[in-house]
């Protein structure tokens, strides 16, 4: 298949040898030398490395990715730690800002209210034959950056970048949608160059319906496709609806719920203090916030707790301070279930006034507000714990909560610590300490490879919170000797199949698999399978490359011409 203006398996690459150019009839079209991966890698890493800005670096690789897809996944997956950055957050935020100006090709599919009541046909249009698994966003809350319209494609692009990259999905089967629904960003409405169509936002009502038209007719050209929903303003009405009928999930609730408590088991461990005493706040009570709080509740429970004593270990604090049943506004359904009942009339306005009234053990940030974990407050969290836990989990970088090295200097090194984006290295007391990245793309892809794999009719709660103790599970012992929540990111992919193994016997577990014949197989043969399914490019054999080159491929040479 070709996506977008350039093919992504267009046969021009220095790897080939002269037999393979030979017989493609493309010698001399290219520059003699014949070269490996490794060697081109290093090209293209000199030349990230020319580039000035941040921006620049990523529409190259964007670049690369649509002309030379092989390689670019090479790329990243031999890089994991400095290209990640480059193509997921913190750039994609900016690049998602800039969309409709830094635009050059399509990379995505676009389905527009217009499009409604043709969207099957307008899945026609794209020309995979068969798509394993969709991201989709309506662009409403993309990362901590608010409602970008169509601008939000960068986190669909980027998001199957990390499947193919971190769990080794077949990037001919990924497929980023965007829905444009309208936008109310005023900058976008205002903006000649906006890519989007100028109206503002449909109802939540329409809204629902046009995804229940795409999600029929997603089904209908590829059966049984994963769909990941990811950066919606108000992402409850639709996990509510799909989650039993199609292989459905919510990213940013259950990946995010997942990830977080995932790192949570191995940090309690750390901070020493038994779960009955854990007491957690959490800055923000949106989607990514109520999500993780309700995947830790899960833990509680599985550790002999009531639901009732489990979910009055959180205290949510939003935009009006700590949610309780008496403040007199009208709460959201999501945060009724943690809002408190027992605050004696009192009301907490702001994070420092609840962080004094409820000691917390733990401090959570999801709350798309840079900085609001202050000095005063990350030094009271040190006061009160001897390893306080201090997540600042909103994206891109400047919307998290605090920094690494200021949660490092303000406890004294103390801190059990995890970010959404990635930070530095901090280097305290002579020891460099490594941050945490408690970030989603540690889940995500192998949920998804697992869903896919074992072809599962929906993705349960038991499959997310699976995920949630594979990737605990994947810490290894050095990993843990240096005080990591996460494994080195370095390590993804083994993870992923980690992840996906255990999503895999949770999906078995509830009867939700459709592949029936890998209950058979245990678990090293089971991991066997999954890392054999797994895309992993190399230099293109020619008969790598007679199976990729599309047909009416662009090859300027054609077959009157002969071959040489
Ligand atoms: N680390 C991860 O993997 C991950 C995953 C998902 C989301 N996130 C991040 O979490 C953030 C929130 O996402 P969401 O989907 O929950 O968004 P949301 O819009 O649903 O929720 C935001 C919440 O923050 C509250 N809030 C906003 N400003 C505040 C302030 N100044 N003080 C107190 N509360 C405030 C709002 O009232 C709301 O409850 C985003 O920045 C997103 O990038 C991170
Ligand atoms: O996209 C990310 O980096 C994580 C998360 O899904 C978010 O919305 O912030
Ligand atoms: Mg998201």
């Amino acid at each position: 298949m070709s996506r977008g203006s350039g093919s992504p398996f267009r046969p021009y690459d220095t790897s080939f040898t002269n037999d393979v150019r030979k017989a493609l009839g493309i010698r001399g079209l290219m520059p003699p030398v014949v070269e490996s991966f490794e060697l081109q890698k290093n090209r293209c890493l000199e030349q990230i490395a020319m580039k000035t800005t941040s921006i620049d670096k990523y529409m190259y690789l964007s670049n690369l990715r649509n002309t030379n897809t092989d390689l670019f996944y090479r790329l990243l997956i031999d890089n994991m730690r400095e290209i990640t950055p480059l193509v997921y957050t913190p750039v994609v935020g900016e690049a998602c800002q800039k969309w409709s100006h830094i635009y050059t090709q399509p990379e995505g599919l676009y389905l527009s209210w217009s499009d409604r009541g043709n969207l099957r046909n307008v899945l026609e249009n794209w020309p995979a034959e068969e798509v394993d698994i969709v991201v989709v966003t309506d662009g409403s809350r993309i990362l901590g950056l608010g409602d970008l319209g169509v601008n939000g494609m960068g986190i669909p692009v980027g998001k199957l970048a990390l499947y193919v990259g971190c769990a080794g999905i077949d990037p001919r089967k990924t497929l980023p949608i965007t829905i444009d629904m309208g936008t109310n960003n005023e900058g976008n409405l205002g903006d000649p160059m906006y890519l989007g169509t100028k109206m503002h936002r449909v109802t939540e009502e329409d809204e629902l319906e046009f995804l229940d038209e795409m999600m029929i007719a997603l089904n209908d050209r590829w059966p049984g496709l994963v769909v990941q929903f990811e950066d919606f303003k108000n992402p409850f009405p639709s996990l509510e609806r799909y989650k039993n009928t199609y292989t459905a999930f919510n990213d940013d609730i259950q990946g995010t719920g997942a990830v977080i408590l995932g790192g949570v088991m191995s940090g309690f461990g750390r901070s020493g203090i038994p779960l009955a005493e854990q007491r957690l706040v959490f800055m923000g009570a949106g989607s990514a916030a109520v999500g993780v709080a309700k995947q830790i509740v899960e833990l509680f429970i599985k550790n002999g707790m009531t639901e009732d004593e489990a979910r009055r270990k959180f205290w949510l604090v939003d935009s009006k301070g700590l949610v309780t049943n008496d403040r007199g506004d009208h709460l959201a359904e999501h945060k009724l279930f943690f809002s408190r009942d027992d605050n004696s009339g009192q009301q907490f306005a702001s994070l420092e006034e609840v962080v004094d009234y409820v000691k917390p053990t733990a401090l959570m940030g999801l709350c798309t507000t840079g900085g609001v974990f202050t000095e005063s407050i990350i030094k009271k969290m040190a006061a009160m714990n001897e390893h306080p836990l201090i997540f600042p989990l909103s994206n891109p970088v400047h919307k998290s909560e605090c920094t690494f090295e200021q949660a490092m200097k303000w406890t004294d090194g103390k801190v059990i610590f995890a970010s959404g984006s990635p930070f530095p290295a901090y280097t305290h007391n002579g020891v460099e300490h490594i941050p945490g990245q408690g970030n989603n793309m540690y889940v995500f892809p192998g949920i998804g490879l697992g869903a896919i794999l074992c072809q599962s009719t929906h993705i349960s709660q038991d499959m997310i919170y699976a995920s949630a103790a594979g990737l605990a599970k994947s810490v290894n012992d050095e990993e843990k000797a240096k005080g990591w929540l996460y494994p080195d990111l370095r390590r993804i992919r083994e993870v992923s199949v980690v992840v996906a193994r255990e999503v895999i016997r949770a999906a078995q577990a509830g009867n939700l698999d459709r592949k029936k014949n890998l209950q058979r197989l245990n678990d090293a043969e089971l991991d066997e399978f999954i890392k054999k399914a797994m895309y992993d490019p190399c230099e293109p054999s020619s008969s790598h490359i007679a199976s990729r080159v599309p047909s009416g491929s662009s090859s300027p040479v054609s077959e009157e011409r002969g071959r040489f």
